[in-house]
């Protein structure tokens, strides 16, 4: 470990994130009633600019009215290449209640973006005397966004989480491809005549999830598209938890228990992670910093690995 220690991430459960266009306040009760973790209201691409301001009303109402239980509350307000936002803030904050948990801000390219919107923000805070400060959520999904992915995960003592946006990723980096996220048919490595497909989101994923951990950030994975093909998401989301990301959207109430399912540790994944810090205890009761674990080595690194899933089991079943 450097010196400088890695910091702990936001210690709450953020296994699915459910959308829902803010356009469409029938379902917000339904979402409402979901087993997702994290609920994002959005005022950003599933509505059209004729709704914004409609969008924003529902939202603003609905924060105030409908019970989250627990659930972290985020509004997706639109980018900062549009007229749109800064009214997306400054309404949520005047107007809404205090039950509003985060502001989700799209397409981020550098870290002067989050300090544009933590500007506004703070100045309405402090005029409003707001006492719970708003978290930030942010979406990589443009070629300057990953350039740039480290200054803007470290941008702001707001930011809890960060997501992969796959539709808009691939299209600022002229991607040839219409599918939001998943395999992609044309990407693949020819060997004895046989097609290997490979993952085209994997890079990405990995340069957020460096930059994530490196700053205390959660780490997330964004929308896959297609929610009639339920194995093609849990192939996806399991890629994802392999990386180190903590979760993943959903566009449909489908995928929540699919992300749900993937993005909490298993059972059998927990008592192995116990028997394996167990088996460390009794090494190093014996003096030693490695030993065998079921005829593969465990040594001291092993610890930190097996406390990752213990650790992200038991903060899940204490919330
Ligand atoms: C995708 C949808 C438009 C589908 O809606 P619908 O046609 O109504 O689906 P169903 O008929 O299958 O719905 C079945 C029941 O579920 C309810 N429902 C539908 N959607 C939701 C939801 N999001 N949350 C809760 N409940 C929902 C229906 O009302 C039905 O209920 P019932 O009649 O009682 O059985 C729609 O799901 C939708 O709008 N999804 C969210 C779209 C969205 O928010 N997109 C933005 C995020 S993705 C993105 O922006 C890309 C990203 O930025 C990037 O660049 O990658
Ligand atoms: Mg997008």
């Amino acid at each position: 470990m450097s010196f400088r220690i890695q910091p702990t991430p936001p210690a709450r459960p953020n296994r699915c994130q459910l959308f829902g266009p803010g356009s469409r306040p029938a379902i917000f009760d339904k979402m409402a009633g979901s087993a997702a973790d994290v609920i994002n209201l959005d005022l950003e691409d599933s509505v059209a600019p004729s709704d914004k301001d409609s969008a924003r009303a529902n939202i603003i109402q609905a924060i105030g009215d409908i019970d989250w239980g627990k659930k972290t509350l985020s509004v997706r307000i639109n980018g900062l290449d549009t007229p749109y936002w800064y009214r997306d803030v400054v309404d949520l904050l005047e107007k809404a209640s205090d039950r509003i948990d985060q502001i989700m801000i799209p397409k981020v390219g550098c870290a002067a973006d989050i300090y544009a919107v933590d500007a506004l923000v703070t100045a309405v805070e402090r005029a409003r005397g707001r006492t719970r400060p708003i978290k930030f959520e942010v979406i990589i999904e443009s070629a300057a966004g990953i350039a740039h992915v480290e200054e803007i995960a470290a941008a702001s003592p707001r930011l809890e989480a960060m997501s992969l946006g796959a539709a808009d990723f691939a299209a600022s980096m002229g991607m040839s491809t219409t599918g939001i996220g998943g395999t992609q048919e044309n990407y693949y490595m020819l060997h004895d005549g046989a097609k290997h497909w490979s993952d085209p989101w994997h890079w990405a994923q990995a340069a957020i999830v460096a930059a994530c951990r490196t700053h205390g950030v959660l780490p997330v994975d964004g929308p896959f598209g297609d929610f009639s093909d339920d194995e093609g998401f849990r192939a996806q989301a399991l890629r994802s938890a392999t990386l180190g990301m903590v979760g993943k959207w959903a566009i449909h109430p489908k995928q929540v228990a699919l992300a749900n399912d993937v993005f909490t540790p298993s059972e059998t994944a927990v008592a192995e992670a116990r028997e394996i810090l167990a088996a460390m205890e009794d090494a190093k009761a014996k003096g030693e910093g490695a030993t065998v674990y079921k005829g593969r080595l465990v040594d001291i690194a092993s610890i930190k690995q097996a406390e990752v899933i213990v650790k992200q089991a038991e903060m899940i079943a204490g919330y």
